[in-house]
C-alpha cells in the first residue's frame, strides 16, 4: 500500500469528490459513518459522548458523528472551539443539521474557562484538528489539549490526534498534542503513526476505509509504502514438481563465536526454513559439535581459530552470504570481514557485529557488494550512520545512506523500515512486542539470507523477509503469548507463515 503525506491525502479526497463523483458533505457522512460503526461496537448508550470540534473538516466529521450517534440513542454533547469565524462548507451544514435535529447539546467556547465538567465514564471524541493542521498548537487550542490530556476518560481521536503532524514532528510542541487511547484514521495510516515516539499520542490506531477513489490513489506518486500480504505473495513462487535442491541456492552463513554459538544456530535454522537448497555455516572450531548437533541439515565450514571468525571458504559455490550474528569484533575478525567484502561477488546480508565492525571502519562501506542488505537495530544504526533526534530524521538519514552506498538498509523496530538504493521506503506491517527478545534479529538474518540465496532480488527478499519474520512472530505469539515468545519460535512458525501467505492464492 502506498503511504501519502496529509497534503497528498487531501488531494485524493478532492479527486474522489470530483471523479466518483460525490459531494463533499456525502463523503464526510461516509467517513463519519465508519467511525460511528466503530464506536457503537465498542461503547454503550450509557456512556455520554463528548465531542471537541475544530473549525475545519475534522470538526465537520465530529459534528456528523454526533448527529449519527444521537440518532442511535447515544447522549452526545458538542463543544466547538470558537475562533471568531463562521463555520463554512460541510462543517456549517453539519452544525445546522445538529441544530435541526435538536438532540445534541451544542456549545461554542472561546477560551479554557468554557471547558466542561466531564463524568468519569464519558468518552471524549477529538475532532479539533486533523490533516489540515498547519502549525503546532498554541494558545487556546493548546490549553484545551492540556485540559483533555489531564483527564482519565477514554479518548478517541478522529483521523489524527489533534496537534500531531502527519509526517515530521521535529518542530512540534509535545505537550500540545492530544494523547488518545484510540485513533481512527481514514483510509491510510499516517506516516507519523509508525514512529515509536508517537505511540503516546495515537494510542492504538486503526485504519477505516472510506472509499477514496482508486484512480486518485493510483495517480498520486509516492516513494513510501506499507508492506502488505499482496506485496509478498508475488515473491514466494510455488515450486515445480521436478525441483531439486540445486534450484534453491547455496547460502554461506558466517556466524557465532565462543559463547555466542546460539546466534549461528538460530540464523542457520531460519535460513533453512526460509527454503534455501543448501546451507554452509562457517563457525569457529569449538562450535563444530554445537552446530552439527543443533542443525544437522547445515554443512559446516570450520575456521582454523577455536573461538572466532578469521577466514572463510572459497566463495565460488555460494549464491548469497550472511555475516555477523555473534561473531564478535576481534581484530582478526575485522580483517577477515574486510577481505570478505573485497572478494564477495554476491550480495551480503550483514548484521550485528558485522555492522559494528563496519561502524569502526566506515571506509570499508565503499567495498560493499552492490545490493547488499544491512540490518541494524536503532543502536547499530546510530553507530553506523550517526545520531538523530527523532524517527523522522532517522529515516531521512537511512534513505541517504542507502542511496550513497547502493545498499538496502533494514532499520529494525516495531515498524521495521526498509530503505532501498532508489530512494524508496517500505514500512513493515507485521510483528509484535513479543519479538523484542534475544536472538530474534538473528532469525531475520537467516530468513533474508535464505531468500536471497534462492535468487530473489535484494529488494524483494528484504520486503518478503521482514514481512514473513513478523508474520511468523504473530502466529507464534497467538499460541505462545508475547511474553513467552523466544527467537526459536519465530523460526518454528515460519512454515505456518508460508501457509498463511499461500492461503488465498490456492
Ligand atoms: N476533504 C475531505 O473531503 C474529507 C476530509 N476529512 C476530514 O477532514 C480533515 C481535514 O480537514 P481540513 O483540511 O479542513 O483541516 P482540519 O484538520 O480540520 O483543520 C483545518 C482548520 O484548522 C485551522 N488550523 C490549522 N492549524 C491550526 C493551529 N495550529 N491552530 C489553530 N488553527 C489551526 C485551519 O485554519 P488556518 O490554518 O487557515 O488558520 C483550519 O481552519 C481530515 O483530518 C478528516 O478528518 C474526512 O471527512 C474525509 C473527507
Ligand atoms: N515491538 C516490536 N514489534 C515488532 N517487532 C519487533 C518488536 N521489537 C523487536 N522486533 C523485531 O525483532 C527483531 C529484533 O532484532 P535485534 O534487535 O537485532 O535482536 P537480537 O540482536 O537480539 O537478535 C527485529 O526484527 C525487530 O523488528
Ligand atoms: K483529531
Amino acid at each position: 500500500m502506498k503511504l501519502f503525506t496529509t497534503k497528498q491525502i487531501a488531494g485524493i479526497d478532492k479527486f474522489t469528490i470530483e471523479n466518483e463523483p460525490i459531494s463533499d458533505i456525502d463523503l464526510m457522512e461516509r467517513a463519519a459513518l465508519q467511525i460511528t460503526h466503530w464506536l457503537v461496537k465498542r461503547f454503550s448508550t450509557e456512556q455520554k459522548m463528548v465531542f471537541f470540534a475544530g473549525p475545519g473538516n475534522n470538526g465537520g466529521d465530529a459534528l456528523a458523528i454526533a448527529c449519527q450517534l444521537a440518532n442511535l440513542d447515544f447522549v452526545c454533547e458538542v463543544f466547538l472551539l470558537d475562533f471568531g469565524k463562521e463555520l463554512k462548507g460541510s462543517p456549517a451544514v453539519n452544525w445546522k443539521r445538529l441544530e435541526e435535529q435538536n438532540k445534541v447539546k451544542l456549545v461554542k467556547f472561546k477560551d479554557e474557562s468554557g471547558f466542561p465538567e466531564l463524568g468519569l465514564t464519558d468518552v471524549i471524541l477529538d475532532g479539533m484538528f486533523g490533516s489540515g493542521l498547519s502549525r503546532p498548537l498554541e494558545g487556546f487550542p493548546a490549553a484545551i489539549v492540556e485540559e483533555i490530556n489531564q483527564l482519565e476518560n477514554t479518548k478517541v481521536a478522529i483521523d489524527i490526534p489533534s496537534g500531531l503532524m502527519g509526517e515530521d514532528n521535529s518542530l512540534n510542541i509535545p505537550g500540545n498534542i492530544i494523547k488518545a487511547d484510540f485513533t481512527l484514521t481514514f483510509q491510510f495510516p499516517k506516516i507519523s503513526f509508525l514512529f515509536p515516539e508517537n505511540e503516546t499520542y495515537t494510542g492504538k490506531w486503526e485504519v477505516l476505509p472510506i472509499g477514496l477513489h482508486p484512480g486518485g490513489i493510483e495517480q498520486t506518486p509516492s516513494n513510501t509504502f506499507f508492506i502488505e500480504e499482496e506485496d509478498v505473495k508475488k515473491t514466494i513462487a510455488s515450486r515445480s514438481k521436478f525441483a531439486h535442491k540445486g534450484n534453491f541456492g547455496h547460502a554461506l552463513l558466517i556466524a557465532g563465536s565462543f559463547g555466542k554459538m546460539g546466534a549461528a544456530v538460530l540464523a542457520s535454522r531460519s535460513c533453512l526454513r526460509a527454503g534455501v537448497g543448501l546451507l554452509t555455516t562457517h563457525i569457529p572450531r569449538l562450535g563444530y559439535s554445537i552446530i552439527q548437533t543443533a542443525v544437522p541439515e547445515a554443512m559446516t565450514s570450520i575456521d582454523q581459530h577455536d573461538a572466532i571468525f578469521t577466514e572463510f571458504p572459497d566463495l565460488s559455490a555460494f549464491s548469497a552470504i550472511g555475516v555477523g550474528p555473534g561473531i564478535d569484533k576481534k581484530r582478526n575478525s575485522q580483517k577477515a570481514l574486510c577481505e570478505l567484502l573485497e572478494k564477495a561477488k554476491v550480495p551480503l546480508v550483514i548484521d550485528a557485529d558485522g555492522l559494528n565492525i563496519l561502524s569502526e571502519n566506515s571506509e570499508w562501506l565503499q567495498k560493499l557488494p552492490g545490493k547488499s542488505i544491512l540490518t541494524p537495530h536503532p543502536g547499530e544504526f546510530k553507530r553506523l550512520v550517526g545520531n538523530s533526534s527523532n524517527s523522522y530524521e532517522r529515516i531521512q538519514q537511512q534513505k541517504e545512506f542507502a542511496q550513497k552506498y547502493h545498499t538496502i538498509v533494514i532499520l529494525k523496530g516495531a515498524y521495521t523500515v526498509i530503505a532501498t538504493p532508489n530512494g524508496q521506503l517500505f514500512f513493515n506491517s507485521t510483528g509484535n512486542p513479543g519479538m523484542a527478545t534475544a536472538g530474534s534479529g538473528d532469525t531475520l538474518t537467516g530468513i533474508l539470507l535464505g531468500l536471497l540465496a534462492q535468487g530473489i532480488s535484494s529488494e524483494a527478499a528484504a520486503i518478503a523477509g521482514v514481512y514473513l519474520h513478523g508474520l511468523a512472530g504473530d502466529l507464534a505469539a497467538r499460541e505462545k503469548s508475547e511474553p513467552a515468545l523466544i527467537a526459536g519460535d519465530i523460526t518454528d512458525y515460519l512454515g505456518k507463515a508460508f501457509i498463511e501467505l499461500n492461503k488465498e492464492t490456492n
